[in-house]
């Protein structure tokens, strides 16, 4: 045997829970759509309005991340096509486009148009958009997918960008039947404050995908867990518990499969070639803790400072939670602290109050006799986790980094 049988031997997985791991990625395809009847009904309804001669101007479809919105809508938009020629369907993924004009020129290329340089400006794409077009047939629905993504930039608003697709001189003038299809986490006319014009372009039409609850969420994972594990490596407590979690905290199938891969690779990284509760607690908390974290380091500062106040406080066993308003104005009025983060009462608040709406803290009021009433706030997630976000969140703060120089 030479030594690369040895070393193959030995890093063989042969203990390996897994059968076919691949069953776990989220960007694979599914063959079966599961829980989303209703969506697949509306979005089959909507698309047989060509029989009738009408589609809508846009339709949004929102939703949280993970709730089968872009899976949903390119399968059945993609079956219905296949069986009407005179509709056409093409999808473009706007999350890494930076600035408006690259966002048209993302639809120019999916229409099978050449991308423009800067000096055509949004007009020249949308233009060379309408000259594509012409080559289509008679209806084309166009899916622009993570449209939250298109923000204002420094040359156009998100406004000037939908009233182009919208209600372009071009097209109108050419009569393009074209049916935009808007998938975000949200709302977009609430989320983009577009113009009046805009929205009387748009439709109603709105499609919304909730978070899937314990039973849709099982439908979804089954058949993708009995591929991916070999028999008998999820026994039905441990699928029961992670399925329930999944869908407590966060009701996202993306969330969901990524938390039973992970829980896998960590039995097998202990010999272990069945999943164990165990093994499903300590994923949940990394991905949670991973999770928090990342939440943390996009609050805006004066949220992120108020949260350090609330969780700079020790007793004897750790961190002592909770504190109380006047503990945060003390720790952010100490001796050196900077002056700029120096919040008045007033401030936190406020700001109190918004980390409650975000989810980030509770607060309650505890009665203390003659003393009065005092307001109790406490983080909602391990305290810790804040400390743990300190160095990330000044490592890419300019704002604090300028604070903290001074
Ligand atoms: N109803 C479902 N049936 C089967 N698999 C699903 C379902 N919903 C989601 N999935 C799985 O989760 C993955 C992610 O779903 P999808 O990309 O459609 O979510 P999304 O709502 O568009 O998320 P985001 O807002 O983050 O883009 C899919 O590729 C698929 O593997």
């Amino acid at each position: 045997m030479s030594k690369y049988d040895d070393l193959f031997e030995a890093t063989a997985p042969d203990d390996s829970p897994f059968a076919d791991k691949a069953a776990l990625d989220p960007l694979a395809d599914p063959p079966t759509i599961h829980a989303r009847d209703d969506q697949e009904r509306e979005l089959a309804t909507i698309l047989n309005g060509v029989q009738e001669g009408y589609l809508p101007p846009t339709v949004s479809i929102y939703g949280p991340p993970g709730t089968g919105k872009t899976l949903t809508t390119r399968r059945v938009c993609r079956e219905f096509a296949a069986r009407h020629d005179r509709v056409a369907v093409e999808y473009v993924n706007l999350k890494e486009c930076q600035t408006l004009f690259s966002a048209a020129n993302e639809i120019l290329a999916a229409v099978g148009g050449e991308k423009q340089g800067a000096y055509a400006g949004l007009d020249g794409v949308f233009e060379a958009i309408w000259d594509a077009l012409e080559a289509y047939p008679e209806w084309t629905v166009l899916v622009l997918d993570e449209i939250d993504h298109v923000q204002y930039d420094a040359n156009y608003d998100p406004s000037d960008f939908f009233y182009r697709l919208l209600r372009g001189e071009g097209r109108l003038q050419r009569g393009l039947a074209l049916s935009v299809w808007l998938v975000s986490n949200e709302l977009l006319e609430v989320d983009l404050r577009l113009d009046s014009r805009v929205e009387s372009a748009m439709s109603d039409e709105a499609i919304c995908f909730p978070p899937y609850d314990e039973r849709e969420l099982r439908a979804i994972l089954e058949p993708r867990l009995e591929r991916a594990f070999r028999e008998g490596a999820v026994p039905d407590d441990v699928l029961a518990d992670g399925v329930r979690e999944a869908a407590r905290r966060w009701g996202d199938a993306r969330k969901a499969l990524t938390l039973f891969r992970q829980a896998g690779e960590r039995a097998a990284d202990d010999g272990r070639q069945r999943l164990t509760t165990e093994c499903l607690e300590a994923t949940l908390e990394t991905t949670e803790r991973a999770a928090v974290i990342d939440r943390l380091c996009n609050l805006p500062a004066n949220h992120f400072v108020v949260l350090a106040g609330i969780t700079a406080w020790n007793d004897a066993t750790g961190l002592k939670q909770p504190v109380s308003t006047g503990e945060i104005y003390d720790y952010l009025h100490q001796d050196g602290y900077p002056e700029e983060l120096q919040l008045g009462t007033r401030t936190i608040q406020t700001l109190v109050t918004d980390l409650e709406t975000m989810g980030l803290v509770e607060t309650w009021i505890d009665s203390r006799g003659d003393s009065g009433r005092v307001k109790q706030i406490e983080t909602t997630f391990e305290p810790r986790w804040v400390r743990e976000a300190i160095d990330p969140y000044a490592a890419d703060s300019t704002y604090l980094d300028t604070v903290f120089e001074r």
